[in-house]
């Protein structure tokens, strides 16, 4: 666990590499980095560059800090994660989004690469997040577990509420003037620790649980975000389906997932644009 002198530090050694301040932070998902190229006036940072950032190993994650200006607003997007699933504890995954914080960042925006657990959604959907189920809390996978220090947030901060109702109003009325309503879902992400991907009977289990997409990330940054009082928005792609059927020859792989965000990137890039111009921070 990152003590709060130890997120300063790294906090400290960031602004002494660039000229802004910003308020909205950005976590890019699987193969969903290219809302980079968006950013203007960049200046990037190699997660290798910063003493104790996580580094991200994971193909389609590029590891990279992206300051710059996004739909007019001071922005901080990471250009890639890192996973409870490369052995990193879900504190240490924590720490960017903290280090966010006492950058100044205000609002959260969280994307993903997800599978459909709900049967209506097809590849290529993306859902607005109205909510989570922590599976990999349920077996103590949680970034707040340790001890607490009060000038990130409470002991027993509430979760109900995280994904701020505004947002996701204006998520769906950007999206309604892109045209991209075929396209749109909203519900609720799941996550488990992977690297493997789910079993039938996992699958079908998340869809009696109310789950309608899951994925192995998003969750802990949520938590992280929402302790120390960040407004969040969350937005899953669903990049393939989870096989619901126990004879199905069909698989799920990462292939797939990087191959859903390829196509996807150019919409991607232009409703987080425009959602990041208009969105209250
Ligand atoms: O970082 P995200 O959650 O978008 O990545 C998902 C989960 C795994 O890292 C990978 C599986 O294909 O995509
Ligand atoms: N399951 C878990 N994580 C994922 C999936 C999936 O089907 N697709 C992308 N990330």
């Amino acid at each position: 666990m990152a003590s709060y002198e130890e997120v300063e530090q790294v906090t400290k050694f960031l602004q002494s590499k660039i000229k802004t301040q910003p308020i909205v932070g950005i976590v890019c998902g699987s193969g969903l980095g290219k809302l980079a190229e968006e950013v203007q006036d960049p200046t990037i940072i190699p997660y290798t560059d910063i003493p104790g950032f996580p580094v991200s190993t994971v193909p389609g994650h590029e590891g990279k800090l992206v300051f710059g200006k996004l739909g007019g607003k001071e922005v901080v997007l990471m250009q890639g994660r890192s996973h409870c699933y490369e052995g990193y504890p879900p504190q240490k995954i924590a720490l960017p989004i903290r280090c966010m914080k006492l950058l100044g960042v205000r609002t959260l925006l969280v994307t993903n690469a997800a599978g459909g657990i709900n049967r209506k959604y097809k590849v290529g959907d993306v859902m607005i997040i109205k909510d989570h189920i922590n599976l990999a809390g349920f077996a103590g996978v949680n970034p707040l577990v340790g001890p607490n220090d009060e000038r990130f947030g409470p002991r027993f901060p509430a979760m109900s509420g995280s994904y701020d109702k505004k947002y996701r109003d204006l998520a769906r009325s950007v999206a309604k003037n892109m045209n991209m309503e075929s396209y749109l879902q909203e519900g609720v992400y799941s996550m488990m620790v992977g690297p493997a991907f789910e079993t039938v009977t996992e699958c079908r289990l998340l869809e009696i649980l109310g789950v309608d997409a899951t994925g192995m990330s998003t969750v802990p940054e949520v938590l992280v975000a929402r302790h120390c009082g960040m407004k969040i928005f969350g937005m899953s792609l669903i990049t393939n389906e989870c096989i619901m059927e126990y004879d199905s020859t069909a698989f799920a792989n990462h292939e797939e997932v990087l191959q859903t965000g390829k196509q996807r990137s150019e919409d991607l890039k232009k409703f987080f644009s425009k959602f990041v111009e208009q969105i209250e921070v």
